[in-house]
């Protein structure tokens, strides 16, 4: 028996007051997880509708089951264990645009709606000159949104009470603004009318956004033994850690709006979410990061089993305190604070975060969540970081994308993934073709946003570590670098 309104009796259809872009598992273990509970216990009285941005996704899957899925959030909540499950039932439908356009653009006709809400990785908020007003869908997020927003603007005369708030999760800096402007080169690429233009700039209200929980997803390993504690079958099942916070960079009047706090949600309304955002992006992203190389390589596939090893949870540990710590403002104090509850999520004994699934994308992961701490390491210290360049090496080594005679299954940017190909496929075992190596994955300006050879004595400091991993092997190169 499939999860639906059938099996789930408490089922409540909500007026739809949320348009989502993006059914990932994050977005459900996140956003949707706040709006039910402010749905069950504040009678915030709100649907959302999910838009796929992708041309394939999980929306027939959600609609089959009636928009209902199973979380589960594991782990250890005040020192002691805490798992608990709920079925979420704020999503009231799930839009492809790729098949559904009408039903998708008519969503802009609805008066009641008032969010939106997105989540389309560092990937999604981007311009793409090819997208048309007129194509059925635009391929790019924010070309889709602007021509829902057109057709709102439209339908409505102009109204400016029928604007909208916008809290993008992308994790990249100034999501809100940077969402808010990639609309406005649309609406110039499009010739549109400034009376369009003046509409988005004052009946609309863009905030910044930073998310944090860990959602490592589908529970691939457990769902027979879930599915049979539940008692029906629920292909979208999520598992989460209990720890979430929100940071809400925009008007205070949001939140009157967004009544987060009726139920005691972590969701913190800010006038500047930088220092929580570079925060939060440089100890717990750039730790998985800069980890995800070093321990694949040395034989660990998850995160917990990395933190608990001897050698890299020693590794990571340092890597966070002695060369990520240092090179942040916020005061010294909390930011250790703030990297001991990472490590303690990091051990969560109930979630199975693969590395591999951290891995994706690595390369603009590595640009975005560690490089900025080598380059104000140096800038500081006048040296590099040494674990920090290790784990450069490391990552170079990960794309030759094999451990102990098995393929890796790397994902990443096609073009980065044959660049590495050929690379690796001239490697010839001697030092100076490491050094190639290196010096060739350091130029790519596509991914570094500059040349990093010109960083003074990266290129060296790397290859000698890439030639100390390639020739003792990941387990004697990471002690060399601990010693
Ligand atoms: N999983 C976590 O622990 C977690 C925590 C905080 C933030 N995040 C962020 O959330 C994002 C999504 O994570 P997830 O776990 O939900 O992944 P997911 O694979 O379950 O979902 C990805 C979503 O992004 C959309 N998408 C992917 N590429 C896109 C593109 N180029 N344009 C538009 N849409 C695109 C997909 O359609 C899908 O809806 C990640 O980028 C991550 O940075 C994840
Ligand atoms: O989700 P990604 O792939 O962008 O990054 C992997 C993890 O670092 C990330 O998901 C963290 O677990 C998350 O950002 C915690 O809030």
């Amino acid at each position: 028996m499939n999860l639906s309104k059938e099996v789930y009796k408490e089922f409540k259809k909500y007026p739809e007051k949320i348009l989502q872009f993006g059914e990932g598992n994050f977005l459900r273990a996140f956003v949707d997880w706040k709006v039910d509970k402010m749905n069950k216990e504040a009678d915030f009285n709100s649907g959302v509708v999910v838009v796929q941005p992708l041309e394939n996704g999980l929306i027939d899957m959600l609609n089959k089951q009636d928009g209902l899925y199973t979380l589960y959030l594991n782990g250890i909540k005040d020192g002691k264990v805490a798992s608990e499950h709920s079925v979420i039932n704020c999503i009231t439908r799930g839009i492809n645009t790729y098949t559904k356009y009408d039903e998708y653009l008519s969503v802009a006709e609805n008066p009641e709606l008032r969010f939106v809400i997105s989540n389309t990785t560092e990937a999604g908020i981007a311009f793409d000159e090819k997208d048309q007003l007129e194509d059925r869908p635009q391929k790019s997020f924010p070309g889709k949104l602007t021509a829902l927003l057109y057709h709102r603007y439209k339908t409505f005369n102009g109204d400016k009470e029928k604007g909208f708030i916008f809290i993008p999760c992308e994790l990249i800096e100034k999501n809100g603004d940077k969402l808010k402007e990639t609309i406005l080169k649309f609406i110039e690429l499009w010739k549109l009318e400034e009376g369009f233009k003046q509409w988005i700039e004052e009946g609309n209200t863009f905030c910044n956004s930073l998310v944090d929980r860990i959602v490592p997803g589908y529970p691939r390993e457990r769902i027979q033994e879930i599915n049979s504690e539940l008692g029906y079958e629920d292909n979208l099942v999520v598992e989460a850690e209990p720890f979430h916070l929100w940071v809400i960079e925009g008007p205070v009047w949001v939140k009157d709006e967004f009544p987060t706090d009726k139920v005691g949600l972590n969701v913190l309304f800010v006038d500047d979410m930088t220092p929580y955002r570079t925060r939060k992006v440089r100890i717990l992203n750039g730790a998985h990061t800069s980890m995800v190389p070093v321990a694949y390589l040395y034989g660990i596939d998850t995160v917990r089993e990395a933190v608990e090893d001897d050698i890299i949870g020693k590794f990571t540990k340092d890597t966070i305190f002695e060369e990520i710590i240092p090179t942040l403002d916020l005061p010294q104090e909390e930011l250790e604070a703030f990297a001991n509850a990472v490590l303690d999520r990091f051990r969560n004994p109930f979630i199975k975060h693969e590395l591999m699934s951290i891995s994706l994308n690595s390369m603009s992961k590595f640009e975005t969540r560690v490089l900025p701490s080598i380059l104000e390491y140096q800038n500081r210290k006048e040296q590099l970081p040494q674990k920090l360049t290790f784990s450069l090496a490391a990552l170079i080594a990960f794309y030759k994308g094999e451990r102990n005679g098995e393929k890796i299954a790397l994902a990443d940017d096609a073009e980065i993934l044959v660049q590495y190909e050929s690379l690796w496929a001239n490697y010839d075992g001697s030092q100076g073709q490491l050094k190639t190596i290196a010096e060739t994955i350091l130029a790519n300006e596509k991914v570094w946003k500059m040349d990093l050879n010109q960083v003074v004595g990266l290129t060296d400091a790397v290859t000698a570590h890439l030639v100390k991993i390639q020739e003792l092997g990941m387990k004697k190169a990471v002690l060399g670098v601990m010693n």
